[in-house]
């Protein structure tokens, strides 16, 4: 068996209305393994997203583990928390968040340049590497506004994965995009899964996407239910 880079331990997260509480994410457990695809599909107002803010550390569980490459989070001070932020998670949502006012070569590079300990030079060849990797090498000098929704996308993938993360989380990667434009990114995101054995948690509520992933999981009341794993 591979190494589990993430591991999710009797997980539950609540949230209250006026008149009750809601018990969104029940007990869950999770093992990811390094170099895994995964999916999470289910319905709207399932818990997909609050699952995955969970995982990325964007918010707290009310009680159980979260453990990164075996280190528990609960017992890391803030700092520390975002070094694993930083250092092991790459992030994609359904909009690309592109600044305006940078070249999609200069987004590419922020994330590495706030981490401030690699030399420039060596970063900006790290994030044309990841252009021309997601097929964007004769674009990295254009502005969002200059770009495609598919190309920001593939921009916002490839900022992603600047600090080399150990893992990959996206949030409807695909939501705003057509259908021929979805296809390109599915693609591309199962080269670099292959290519680079990046793990990749994706919540989508597309079928076709989840078809191309080793583990297609559903969450339902709360838990995780395993639809299906191709080895
Ligand atoms: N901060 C919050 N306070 C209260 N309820 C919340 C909060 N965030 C989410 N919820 C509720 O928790 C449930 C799960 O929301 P979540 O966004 O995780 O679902 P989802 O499966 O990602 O949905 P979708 O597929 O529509 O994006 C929903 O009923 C939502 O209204």
């Amino acid at each position: 068996m591979s190494k589990i880079v993430l591991n999710l331990e009797k997980l539950n997260k609540n949230y209250k209305d006026k008149k009750r509480e809601l018990h969104i994410i029940n007990n869950l457990d999770l093992k990811v393994e390094e170099g895994e695809f995964i999916s999470i599909l289910g319905k709207s107002g399932s818990g997909k997203s609050t699952l995955l803010n969970l995982m990325g550390l964007l918010d707290k569980p009310d009680s159980g583990k979260i453990y990164f490459d075996g280190i528990e989070v609960d017992n890391l001070k803030g700092s520390n928390i975002d070094k694993i932020k930083n250092e092991m998670l790459g992030f994609v949502f359904q909009f690309h968040y592109l600044l305006p006012e940078f070249t999609a070569l200069e987004n590419v590079m922020l994330p590495a340049l706030l981490k401030n300990f690699k030399d420039k030079t060596e970063i900006k060849e790290r994030a044309i590497k990841l252009l021309e990797e997601v097929e964007l090498g004769e674009r990295m000098g254009h502005k969002p506004n200059e770009l495609s929704g598919g190309e920001k996308q593939r921009v916002a993938i490839a900022r992603a994965l600047i600090n080399s993360p150990k893992i990959l989380l996206a949030d409807e990667p695909t939501g705003n995009l057509d259908e021929e434009t979805s296809e390109k990114i599915h693609a591309l995101l199962r080269r670099i899964n292959c290519d680079m054995n990046q793990s990749i948690i994706v919540v989508t509520h597309s079928r076709e996407l989840a078809k191309i992933c080793h583990k297609r999981y559903y969450l339902k009341k709360g838990y995780l239910h395993l639809e299906e794993e191709i080895k």
